[in-house]
């Protein structure tokens, strides 16, 4: 039996939803559907997703939403129309959503969560409506009834363990299941969403849960690239990676599959097939434990912005015990989550994300650590890119770094750091944002255009 998600961008139109319905039925093991609310059908039109939170905003200014509703309602009932559906499913999500926003605003973000979750919610029952009108016996799944528990964080929900012994009973049921992705319910009975994109991580906890034969993603591109197609054109398609390498990759820039979405699937051994709704004939990139090591050392090369540094040095430091853990504990108080350290004998970096890192807090957190630390000096950086040279073959093959900081030095780009990390499969360069997509294309000149494999 395989697990099946659709994303956005298959799901956008009426003309999409016919194409979900021919693959879905070119393999009776295609028996679980996860989908998405409606994404771009074009690069400048907004996801549904987008246009949700603006109207829950709206609301939460007591703003009149009027305007999002109708824009959100328009995306269904012009699919509707031209799937030739009964305007029965509009009122019905119509309904849905007006209930919705009358719901108790006190908690902001909870009602956030409530009113976005309804994008993929809406859209799975309007998919099953399909099906049904094709003749395929086909139902709507909800997370709550199926046993989909996360924990209570809006916007950043985390699956509950016991999720997966409870979807297995989904196995007994007839039928296509079609399955919203994107949130699940607490404890407490309340709607939670992952972070954005999260209706991947939605299909790999169903895999895992229904010990699926195989996770299907479908998107809408080929395969995944040796490196972001928007940077390098026509980029190399990478035809197995195994769970390690797309984890870093998909964490590191590859917007391809959300970076929590392979944990579920990898606990149950489950590969994952990332595949083109709009060419399901091509093989597309699969993702496994372990693959034969055919590409040379590097497989892909991720890159994403909006980092900043915390340079902090002070002789000695090496000496000194606990101060990494007051460092750390200067952080904690603010909240803020790292990303990576790299360190040396006598200074450390502390990388985050920028947009957790408010400037009011930047002066407080400097003088904190230049007073509680004694350092002799602290650095702030913003604006920096990070670039992951990722695969399984580096650990093997000496000199990867070399060639890489070659490659960066001939392209003229200056490297801030350098993280070799403990992880086996990647290795990290901090640069500044706007020499990122020049890093990226001379990586990319360097391990892959000029080779041959
Ligand atoms: N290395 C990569 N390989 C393939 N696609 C990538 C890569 N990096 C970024 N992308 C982008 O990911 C997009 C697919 O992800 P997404 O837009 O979330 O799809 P969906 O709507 O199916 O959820 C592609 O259209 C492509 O622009
Ligand atoms: N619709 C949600 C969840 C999701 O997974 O969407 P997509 O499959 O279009 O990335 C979002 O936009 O974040």
């Amino acid at each position: 039996m395989k697990v099946v998600k659709f994303g956005g961008s298959s799901l956008a139109s009426g003309k999409q939803i016919e194409k979900v319905f021919q693959i879905v039925q070119s393999d009776f093991e295609r028996r679980v559907i996860v989908v998405s609310a409606p994404g771009k059908r074009f690069a400048a039109d907004r996801k549904v997703t987008d246009l949700l939170i603006e109207c829950a905003e709206q609301c939460l200014l007591n703003n009149d939403p009027l305007q999002w509703v109708e824009r959100v309602l328009e995306r269904y009932s012009s699919i509707a129309l031209e799937l030739q559906l009964s305007n029965e499913i509009v009122k019905e999500i119509e309904n849905d959503l007006a209930g919705r926003l009358a719901e108790d605003r006190s908690k902001p973000n909870q009602f956030i969560d409530l009113v976005k979750a309804s994008g993929e919610d809406n859209h799975a029952k309007l998919v099953a409506a399909y099906f049904l009108k094709q003749g395929v016996e086909a139902h709507y799944v909800n997370p709550k009834d199926a046993g989909l528990f996360v924990s209570a964080d809006p916007g950043n929900a985390q699956v509950l363990p016991e999720t997966y012994e409870l979807l297995y009973s989904l196995r007994e049921r007839s039928g296509i299941l079609i399955f919203p992705g994107f949130f699940g319910y607490s404890k407490e009975g309340d709607v939670y969403t992952f972070s954005r994109s999260g209706s991947d991580v939605t299909g790999s906890i169903l895999a895992n849960g229904l010990k699926a034969d195989l996770y299907e993603n479908f998107t809408d591109v080929d395969a995944v690239y040796s490196v972001n197609p928007s940077i390098v054109s026509r980029p190399r398609e990478v035809k197995e990676l195994t769970y390690r390498e797309m984890r870093e990759l998909s964490y590191a820039g590859f917007s391809v599959l959300h970076d929590e979405a392979l944990v579920p699937a990898f606990k149950a051994g489950i590969p994952v097939q990332i595949k083109n709704t709009n060419n399901p004939s091509a093989p597309g990139t699969r993702i496994v434990s372990e693959r034969d090591n055919t590409n040379g050392p590097v497989v892909g090369i991720a890159s994403d912005q909006g980092f900043c540094s915390i340079y902090v040095s002070k002789y000695l430091m090496n000496r000194e015990v606990g101060f990494g853990r007051k460092l750390l504990a200067i952080l904690e108080s603010f909240g803020l989550s790292y990303e990576h350290i790299p360190s040396g004998i006598d200074d450390i970096s502390i990388i985050l994300r920028e947009n957790q890192f408010k400037p009011l807090m930047e002066k407080e957190i400097k003088e904190r650590i230049e007073t509680e630390l004694r350092t002799d000096e602290v650095v702030i950086e913003r604006g920096l890119a990070l670039i992951m040279v990722v695969g399984e073959g580096m650990r093997h093959n000496i000199g990867t770094t070399a060639r890489a900081s070659k490659a960066l030095a001939n392209a003229n780009v200056n490297i801030e750091m350098i993280n070799q990390g403990s992880s086996e499969v990647s290795m990290m360069f901090g640069v500044k944002e706007i020499d990122e997509k020049r890093a990226v294309r001379a990586l990319y000149e360097e391990f892959f255009a000029a080779v041959t494999v």
